[in-house]
């Protein structure tokens, strides 16, 4: 658990295995913190570096005033990046995580070698769905958003389980600040023509029940870059890495092993 201050932000960020490990870097979704992974990292190949974060706003990190730009976010990622080292990594990005890799991908193409694009999109919603969010956020806070928001991340039968208490927790102790400057920089984001120009190995991700960016969504996205591959997990929302943690890090380790980076 280390703090690292970029000058414009002070982000909570983890590095689990060893120095020399191959770089995996993961970036999470909108209202959730770096815990999102750990139902996965278990499962994973020992003796990867794994790199996690707190964006802006979120977990442990600092959180300046809203708004945010996704220029901000990704330029907070490559600094930390560049101040633990990392070049060449496999970056898993989730929905806004997946947003940020693709910007950095497009910027900093030297600290990515191939990456994961796990419910995201180059675009997702409209403007108009991300103001109705902020503006619901500002009027009552992340609460007021909590149960809708249960039923993008998760299918029904996550839902019924005692687990979702945890990670509704973990929604509604995310800063209101933090959520609707992300919200912002989401609402101003479309990838799709720096996206389409990537030349890397990629690897789509959806889940069949995900509210927010549907496998379609999804798919659209990585069929952008030549040669991506695809993989849709079956009951499991916006966020397969909770609701079927071994098949997310089969997955995973596949590709890891496919681009000769394990
Ligand atoms: O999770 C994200 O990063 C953005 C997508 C989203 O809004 C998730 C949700 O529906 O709450």
């Amino acid at each position: 658990m280390q703090i690292f201050d970029t000058g414009d932000v002070r982000l909570h960020y983890r590095v689990d295995g060893p120095d020399d490990g191959a770089p995996v870097v993961f970036a999470n979704s909108l209202g959730t913190d770096l815990r999102l992974w750990d139902p996965i990292l278990p499962l994973l190949p020992q003796g990867l570096r794994i790199i996690r974060f707190d964006k802006r706003g979120h977990g442990l990190s600092s959180c300046p005033p809203a708004p945010y730009s996704m220029g901000a976010l990704i330029t907070d990622c490559e600094r930390l990046l560049d101040h633990v080292g990392v070049k060449e990594c496999v970056f898993v990005g989730l929905s806004i995580g997946g947003m940020i890799a693709q910007g950095l991908a497009v910027k900093r193409l030297d600290l990515i070698r191939a990456m994961v694009l796990s419910n995201t999109a180059a675009k997702i919603g409209t403007p108009d769905l991300w103001a109705e969010r902020i503006k619901g956020v500002e009027h009552g806070g992340i609460e007021s958003l909590a149960d809708a928001v249960m039923e993008r991340w998760f299918s029904a039968q996550f839902c019924a389980t005692p687990e979702l208490e945890l990670w509704r927790n973990m929604l509604v102790q995310q800063t209101a600040a933090g959520y609707a400057g992300c919200s912002a920089a989401i609402s101003g984001t479309d990838f799709y023509t720096p996206t389409s120009g990537l030349r890397l190995p990629v690897l789509g991700i959806a889940g069949s029940e995900d509210g927010s960016t549907p496998p379609d969504l999804v798919r659209e996205t990585v069929d952008l870059i030549p040669a991506s591959r695809f993989h849709l997990i079956r009951k499991a929302g916006h966020l397969p890495c909770v609701e079927q943690p071994a098949e997310y890090a089969r997955v995973l380790t596949d590709f890891l092993k496919s681009v000769g980076h394990i």
